[in-house]
């Protein structure tokens, strides 16, 4: 039976008495010399699907350890989001303060595909944090288990136009509850994060009149926030601004306890995964008022597109749809939050366990 997936960034899974996954590969890279972790949560609902990461930690075992929490998190995303697939993820671990060059992200690539290759065929990999289309292409070089080529190779491109295109109906499902109107237009918003996914949202929400204040580790994101019209404020102090929307896209643990309890905004609903740095902090947000959008409904555009598109005689529209309708299953949680008196993370994470205990049922 799959656990709960509880985000809470400073349990120390890997002290856990029982392994919760079904497969963690851990291994040296031949090429590379890179720890990889390739963590398969659950392949209940089918093969496990999640991105693989190219990270920077302290140590291996923190790599390990976010695999294993983020593979946790993919389980319940895929369920949430209706799909036939379990939950996976891989990370590669690079060391703080090292740069791989492009021969050594190439090792570390070719080496990722022999680990998903190892597997079976249990664990298929896309791309995530620190890669591309064309890092995919790479992997595919190794394994068939891969997912998100660029189009020249046959493939169905990054996933994060559709990532971007279902926090922004997240964005909309959470200011009609919020505000009673789901209108952009005139709406205060932060943006952390303006990478892949946070850079393609800023540009729609932009578009659509939004008034946004933007920050990013990275000084090079700035010639962003001039083309599109929005402030920008350097990192670390941006949830202490007033507004209506807090949009977390960078990595995750952005909601910690301090941050939660100085927010000033009416909702947060964002792309980053494990954004809460501790599970309770679902609890904390509500006793604060503040509406939070759980991070594995807001953020399933990506994972969508890549199952659907992946499939025979796959149709754009409908993948569209679906990835729209991201906002009504938020509206769904929502509402059973409030009927129910609970969190909108457990009010997620029960529509997940049902759709996993549904298919358990069926194949009883
Ligand atoms: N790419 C997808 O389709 C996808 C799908 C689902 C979830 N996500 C999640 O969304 C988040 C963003 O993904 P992405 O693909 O855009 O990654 P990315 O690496 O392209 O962008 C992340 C951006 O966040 C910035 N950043 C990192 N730490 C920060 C901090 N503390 N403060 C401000 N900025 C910070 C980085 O400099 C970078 O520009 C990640 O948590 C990822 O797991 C992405």
């Amino acid at each position: 039976m799959t656990s709960a997936f509880h985000a809470d960034a400073s349990l120390d899974a890997l002290h856990s008495p029982t392994l919760d996954h079904e497969t963690v590969l851990v291994t040296r890279g031949a090429r590379s010399g890179l720890t990889i972790s390739v963590a398969v949560h659950s392949t209940r609902l089918g093969p496990a699907l999640g991105g693989a990461r190219v990270w920077h930690y302290g140590s291996w075992l923190e790599a390990v350890e976010d695999s294993l929490r983020l593979s946790a998190g993919m389980t319940l995303k895929n369920a949430a989001a209706g799909l036939a697939r379990g939950g996976g993820k891989s990370v590669v671990f690079v060391a703080s303060g090292t740069t791989l060059d492009d021969g050594a992200k190439r090792a570390a690539m070719l080496d990722l595909g022999d680990a998903v290759e190892r597997l079976g065929g249990s664990y298929q990999t896309a791309e995530d944090v620190g890669t591309s289309a064309n890092d995919m292409a790479i992997v595919a070089e190794r394994t068939d288990h891969v997912c998100g080529l660029p189009a020249d190779r046959g493939g169905v491109g990054e996933p994060s136009d559709a990532t971007a295109a279902g926090v922004y109906s997240a964005v909309t499902a959470t200011l009609d509850t919020v505000f009673g109107s789901p209108i952009v237009r005139g709406r205060r918003a932060i943006i952390s994060g303006l990478g892949q996914v946070g850079g393609r949202l800023a540009r729609k929400l932009a578009d659509a009149g939004a008034s946004l204040i933007v920050t990013d580790v990275n000084p090079a994101r700035r010639a962003l926030a001039h083309e599109i019209g929005a402030s920008w404020i350097e990192p670390g102090d941006e949830h202490l601004f007033q507004t209506d929307l807090f949009i977390p896209c960078g990595v995750g643990g952005a909601l910690s306890r301090e941050v939660i309890s100085q927010l000033r905004c009416a909702a947060v609903v964002g792309a980053a995964n494990n954004q809460l740095a501790e599970h309770d902090g679902a609890e904390e947000l509500a006793e604060r008022g503040i509406l939070w959008a759980p991070d594995f409904i807001a953020n399933a555009g990506g994972v969508i597109y890549l199952d659907m598109a992946s499939q025979p005689g796959a149709d754009i529209e409908s993948i569209l749809a679906r990835v729209d309708g991201i906002g009504d299953t938020l509206r769904l949680v929502y509402r059973s939050a409030k009927e129910q008196g609970v969190t909108t993370l457990a009010a997620a994470e029960k529509l997940a366990m049902d759709r996993l205990e549904g298919a358990a049922l069926t194949a009883a």
